[in-house]
């Protein structure tokens, strides 16, 4: 345990100093004085500008993420001295309206309190902004995914609505406080309404998407030391709404409705009616963001944006570590250069990390 957090803090501390150019006395000082810490209290506070670098090189060592090469940019909110849960809602209240910007969605994450034996925070939801889903004779209303959670906001006292993108309440653990439940204000919420470049019948789907994918429920880990809630934001790739939220039968399963709608032969698997239903919900989704000035990127662009990360990377001297299974785009994955070469799939620190659920 010490032993282990002496040896992860020395490595961030000296990865960190060397690339942000400190001299090697500061580098001597600081390592003494994380030494004194841990081995009198059991565990060490970063600095605003450790805090600030751990948290875009852990977005640099995301396996997963195609959208890496902006991790430089990413706004960083310092807000581990909160203690109480109505000011942490305030924060993520703030983190929904500064990151949203109008549409022009800035990456950003807000960080609390590390984990530390009498201070824990959990942020309950798997994003901040994500629409219910509820068990109904009829199947399932709203977004499968979310049944579970849903189910908890309920139990813990949330009115249900029972509408097919009704979204969802912020959930905060303090300790083992009881959670509190807050609904977001309507007028930080922003959505895009689906419709079709050309097919004017899309429009009557009624679909919908929020605008800004605020993940919540990972945890960043820097240093050896642990945030627990740390929510942060990007835009979406077009084929995550469009191949996947939208068109997974265990999602909201758009893709007969929309062959039919199309006049396509839904009942024979050769026509390529499923390929023609997803290439126009995903020409929809990226049609109707685009011009409502909702931030999002097409997975073609997508690519050549990490193609470029991945060359300053070669650069600056750094190997890049991937998981092809989630970097390649779930549309047309071989029209991408990462779908014909291999990525390694170590795990660097810093970096971001699922966690127990907390119900
Ligand atoms: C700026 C625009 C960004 C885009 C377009 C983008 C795109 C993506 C996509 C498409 C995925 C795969 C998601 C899935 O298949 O469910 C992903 C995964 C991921 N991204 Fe990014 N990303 C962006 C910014 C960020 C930022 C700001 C962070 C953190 C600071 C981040 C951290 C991650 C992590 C940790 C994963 C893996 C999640 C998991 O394992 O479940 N990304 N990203
Ligand atoms: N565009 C994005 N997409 C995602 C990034 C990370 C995770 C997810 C959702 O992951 C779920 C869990 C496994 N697949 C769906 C989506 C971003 C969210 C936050 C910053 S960028």
């Amino acid at each position: 345990m010490i032993n282990d957090l002496l040896k992860e803090a020395k490595e961030f501390i000296r990865s960190c100093y060397r690339e942000l150019n400190k001299t090697e006395q500061e580098l001597k000082n600081r390592l003494n004085e994380i030494n004194k810490q841990i081995l009198s209290k059991g565990f060490y506070e970063h600095t605003a500008f450790e805090l600030e670098y751990g948290a875009k090189v852990a977005w640099r060592n995301s396996n997963r993420c195609i959208g890496r090469l902006f991790w430089e940019h990413l706004n960083v909110i310092d807000k581990r001295n909160l203690n109480t849960e109505e000011e942490i809602i305030k924060a993520l209240f703030e983190h929904i309206n500064y990151a949203t910007n109008k549409g022009r969605i800035r990456p950003t994450i807000t960080i609390f309190s590390q984990k530390d034996p009498n201070k824990a925070v959990r942020i309950w939801n798997h994003q901040l902004v994500r629409y219910a889903g509820y068990k109904t004779e009829q199947g399932v209303l709203g977004d499968p995914l979310s049944l579970s959670f849903t189910e908890t906001c309920i139990n813990l006292g949330w009115e249900p609505k029972f509408g097919k993108f009704d979204v969802l309440p912020l959930v905060i653990q303090m300790n083992e406080n009881h959670p509190k439940l807050v609904e977001i204000p309507e007028n930080l919420l922003l959505e895009v309404s689906i419709r079709h470049p050309h097919y004017q019948w899309f429009k009557d789907l009624n679909l919908k998407w929020y605008a800004v994918p605020i993940i919540s429920d990972m945890s960043l880990e820097i240093g050896g030391i642990t945030y627990t809630a740390a929510p942060f934001n990007g835009w979406y790739m077009g084929t995550e709404i469009g191949a996947r939220n939208l068109a997974d039968e265990l999602r909201y399963n758009m893709l007969t409705q929309i062959g039919n709608l199309m006049g396509l032969d839904v009942k024979s698997n050769i026509s390529l009616w499923k390929d023609r239903a997803l290439l126009e919900l995903n020409t929809a989704v990226l049609y109707s963001y685009k011009e409502d000035g909702v931030s999002i990127v097409d997975h073609h662009t997508a690519a050549q944006q990490f193609k470029k990360f991945e060359e300053k990377e070669m650069e600056m001297e750094r190997s890049v570590t991937g998981d092809w299974t989630w970097l390649i785009p779930p549309l047309a994955p071989a029209t991408t250069h990462i779908f014909h070469k291999p990525y390694k799939n170590e795990i660097i620190k810093p970096n971001y990390f699922y966690q127990p659920k907390p119900y």
